[in-house]
This record gives C-alpha cells, structure tokens and sequence, in this order.
C-alpha cells in the first residue's frame, strides 16, 4: 500500500461498531490489577501470558479471555481498561464508539452490576468531555449460557437502562443459534433497546437469517460467512442491514488463514454495508487503525473505499439523526480536502 492511503485510513474520522471491552485489557494492566487485587494469574510475566495467545478458534480464545477478565474487580478497574481503550481509540481517530460488555462474566464472580457499569460510564463521560468523542454501551449475553440466565441479567441492567443503549450476544457461536434468545430479545425490543448479534463468524449463513428474522437486530456482528448463501447476501444488502466486520480477529481465530484470505473486498463489491472494527484489540494484535492498515496493506482497496467505510461506520451507528449527518459531513470534507 502506498504511504498516502495508510495515512488516510490512519488519519480519517470514524467510529468503531464492534469491540468488546473485557478485549481491550492489555497484558500489562492486567498483571497490574492482578496485583493491586491479590489475584493469582496462571501466567508468571506477561510476555508468557502474550505468548498464550495463539489461537485455534473461537473457543480457545474465549477461554483465555474470561480467564483475564477475573482481574477486574473494583469500578476502578472498569474505569482504567475504558479509559486506556477509548485512549487508544482517540489516537486512532474514532470519534464515536459503541462498545460492547459481558457482565456475566463479572456478576457470576460476585462483582455489581453497578461497579461494572459504574466504572466503564465514567470513563465514557470523561472521554466525552475531554475529547468530545461520542460513546455508547451495549450488553451482550453470554450464549453459552440460558436464556433464563440472560433475562435475570436484563433484570439486574435494568436499575442503569439509561446507560446502555442496546443488547447484544456473543461468546461461543456453534451449538447456539440465535433463536436460543428469542423471547429474552423481543423483551429487550419492547424495552425499545437497539439489537445487534454475532453470527457468521464460526457460525453458518443460517445464524445470520435467524438473527434478522427471529431477533430482529439492526446489524450483524463479524456475518462474514454471509457470502456463501447469495440469496441471503442480495437480502443483506438490499435491507442495508451493516455488518461489523473485525479483520485481524478472522485471522487470529483462523476464520481466514491469512489477511490476504480475507473477504472484506468480496463484502463490499457485494453492496454490502461493512465496517471495520477491532473486536478484543489486546489479544487480536491491534486496534482499529491496525485494521484497517493491515487490510489496505494485503487488498486491492482503494482511496473510494476508505471513504465507504468510514461513512459506513457512521452510518450504521446507532447516533441521533443530526449527530450521524454532521460525522458523514465530517468524513466528505475530511476526503474533499486530503
Ligand atoms: N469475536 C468474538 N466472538 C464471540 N464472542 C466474543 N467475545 C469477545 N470476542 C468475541
Ligand atoms: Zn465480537
């Protein structure tokens, strides 16, 4: 890739759709809370802990990854892992980002629900006030677990609903359709919560046809196996329904061998809304500028589709209508003058 268009996917304003904040936990600030809390980790330096992440698959991922976030105790921790992403995310020049959390992961361990949102708006508030960059939470259910499970969650999140703004799932994709949360996600709609799900990432086209017509969620979180089901990729496109794409994690979990492999441009030639996001950036060797670098590195990608992408991420944010209009401004003119 020539200089200039690494330093305009680099330097152009966007918003990040799909990262999950128990993924931003660097090695280093993990080790630390693990001390300043009294917790063992079954790694004895971080670089035997980086050395652990080398990945077969989805699962073997999230094994590592709840096993990290059992560090996070107190609202101060919630508050730094958020503060040094959102951070990072400044420097990358997101200027909104919509952020998923797993609090199963954290009241199963006996943590509020209260300290874990507690922590992380904060640190959004001080973002916002700071920088001016938007940000936004969404809940995500573990699928591995019930749904029974998922409603008592929606109901210990309910005392906060003003500070999140939508639900989601997440965790482990094969032997759980979407379809398993059907009743607990038609909750969340009549609660007038945004809905998004992961599917198509391990999982088969089928998840993604399920979570559009069973769930109803507004976008598909990873879907890029929608490909190998064209009428569902035409219906896709055609509903303008985004996809929040996260190149280095395909890779890492090895839903493509090589970035080279990966089908981002196939996405977008398909007229589908696609976005690129950075999934758990601290295990998936980088944040969203990292991305979007290493897929302008590896495709034939253009200058037309840095300038897609960006408006796709605004556009497929959940943002109120006048805040959306002046980040697509925001991107025109940023493309009109670099
Ligand atoms: N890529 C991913 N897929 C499913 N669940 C996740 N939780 C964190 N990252 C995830
Ligand atoms: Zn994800």
């Amino acid at each position: 890739m020539n200089q200039t268009l690494r330093e305009l996917v680099c330097a152009m304003p966007k918003a990040e759709l799909h990262m999950h904040i128990e993924g931003s936990l660097e090695p280093e600030l993990m080790f630390e809370m693990a001390e300043r809390n009294g917790i063992r980790l079954p790694y004895a330096s971080v670089d035997e802990l980086r050395r652990a992440y080398a990945f077969t698959d989805l699962q073997s991922f999230l094994d590592i990854y709840y096993a990290g976030a059992s560090v996070l105790q107190t609202e101060r921790d919630f508050y730094d892992m958020t503060r040094a992403y959102l951070e990072r995310a400044h420097a990358d020049n997101v200027r909104h980002t919509e952020i998923f959390f797993d609090p199963q992961t954290h009241t199963a361990r006996g943590i509020p629900m209260g300290v874990v949102i507690d922590g992380i708006h904060r640190a959004l508030q001080d973002a916002q006030r700071e920088w001016g960059m938007t940000a936004a939470l969404i809940l995500c259910f573990l699928r591995h677990l019930s749904e029974e499970e998922a409603f008592a969650t929606l109901e210990q999140a309910l005392p906060f609903r003003d500070r999140f703004i939508g639900v989601g799932l997440d965790s482990s994709e094969r032997g759980h359709p979407p379809e398993k949360f059907a009743r607990v996600f038609a909750r969340c709609r009549e609660l007038g919560l945004h809905l998004v799900a992961h599917a198509g990432e391990e999982g088969p086209p089928e998840y993604i046809r399920t979570a559009l017509d069973v769930l109803h969620v507004e976008r598909i979180d990873h879907g890029v196996r929608c490909l190998e089901d064209a009428e569902l990729t035409r219906r896709v496109a055609k509903e303008g329904i985004a996809l929040t794409v996260c190149p280095l994690s395909n890779v890492k979990l090895r839903v493509f061998d090589q970035i080279h492999d990966h089908n981002m441009l196939e996405l977008l030639d398909a007229g589908l809304a696609a976005t690129v996001n950075s999934d758990d950036p601290a295990y998936f060797g980088g944040y969203v500028n990292d991305n979007f670098v290493a897929l302008f590195d590896s495709l034939p990608l253009t200058r037309e589709h840095a300038q897609r992408l960006a408006r796709n991420s605004f556009a497929a944010s959940f943002l109120d209508e006048a805040t959306r209009e002046r980040y697509l401004k925001e991107v025109d003119t940023f493309f009109a003058s670099a």
